[in-house]
């Protein structure tokens, strides 16, 4: 028998920041380990908001063989890569500026592209392509890791609940010109990129995101972008909390284990 449902998603809820990005630290270097051992390379998606904070844990640590990281970004705002706005360039504030990753494993958007956006996430696309479709050729890319944040609205990468792009199911990279959150121009993995990977580790922490929690962790059925995020078997998904984050949650909690 083909066993094709999505696994179950596994909550691991964490008392402070320190835990929780010590834990995902220990959870991202096993998969990386797993994932050099298979294909002599790590394939990582990484968005923006909080998230790169939390990645603290893989700062000055040894275990992280950063040479075989290919890291895209899960969504990016079309802004220039210098920008305040630009994922790029909060996730290279926060961690790409302190570790030894070469410059050519980041791949970012061609912001020259950005009076056409169609064309911009064609040529984002033919990135992925390269990378994923040339040495695996699968339908969609199969990343190895998926990292994500969520928005207070259950909206996850450029995602945004009720919009079209949540229907997508050809395109790896779309664009979207009117984001509800700003800045309103952006591009995103889709869907079905994302329940093809591997791994997704959701990381949220804070209060305000208790109520949205409940609602993606605990009534999937209501269809938030966040609960549509459900990789595809043998694909597995973790969510990394904090207390506050959880405290209305009744999804059961797992031990996080090494
Ligand atoms: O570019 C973006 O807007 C982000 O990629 C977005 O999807 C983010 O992950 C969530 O909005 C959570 O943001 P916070 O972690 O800041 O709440």
């Amino acid at each position: 028998m083909v066993h094709t449902a999505p696994t179950a998603p596994v909550l691991c809820t964490f008392p402070n920041d320190q835990e929780l990005q010590a834990a995902l630290a220990h959870f991202i270097v096993k998969a990386q380990k797993e994932s050099i051992e298979k294909k002599g390379r790590f394939t990582v998606a990484i968005s923006g908001g909080s998230l790169p904070k939390q990645l603290a844990g893989l700062i000055d640590n040894p275990a992280v063989k950063w040479d075989k990281w290919q890291v895209f970004y899960a969504d990016e705002r079309v802004v220039p890569l210098d920008h305040e706005d630009s994922n790029h360039h909060l996730n290279t504030r926060e961690l790409f500026s302190k570790v030894p990753i070469p410059r050519q494993n980041i791949h970012t958007i061609d912001p020259s592209l950005a009076d056409d956006l169609e064309e911009l996430a064609d040529a984002y696309e033919k990135e992925l392509i390269r990378e994923f479709a040339m040495k695996d050729s699968a339908r969609f890319p199969i990343f190895d890791l998926v990292l994500l944040g969520i928005g207070p609205d259950g909206h996850t990468c450029s995602l945004f609940p009720g919009h079209a792009l949540l229907s997508e199911e050809d395109r790896w990279v779309a664009y979207i010109e009117d984001s509800p959150k700003p800045p309103p121009r952006r591009v995103t993995l889709t869907l079905p990129v994302l329940n093809h990977a591997a791994r997704i580790a959701f990381v949220v922490t804070g209060e305000s995101k208790a109520d949205v929690l409940h609602t993606i962790l605990d009534e999937p059925e209501k269809g938030l972008p966040a609960s549509r995020v459900r990789p595809v078997y043998p694909g597995h998904i973790y969510w990394f909390t904090d207390e506050a984050a959880a405290a209305k949650v009744q999804y059961p909690r797992t031990p996080f284990k090494l």
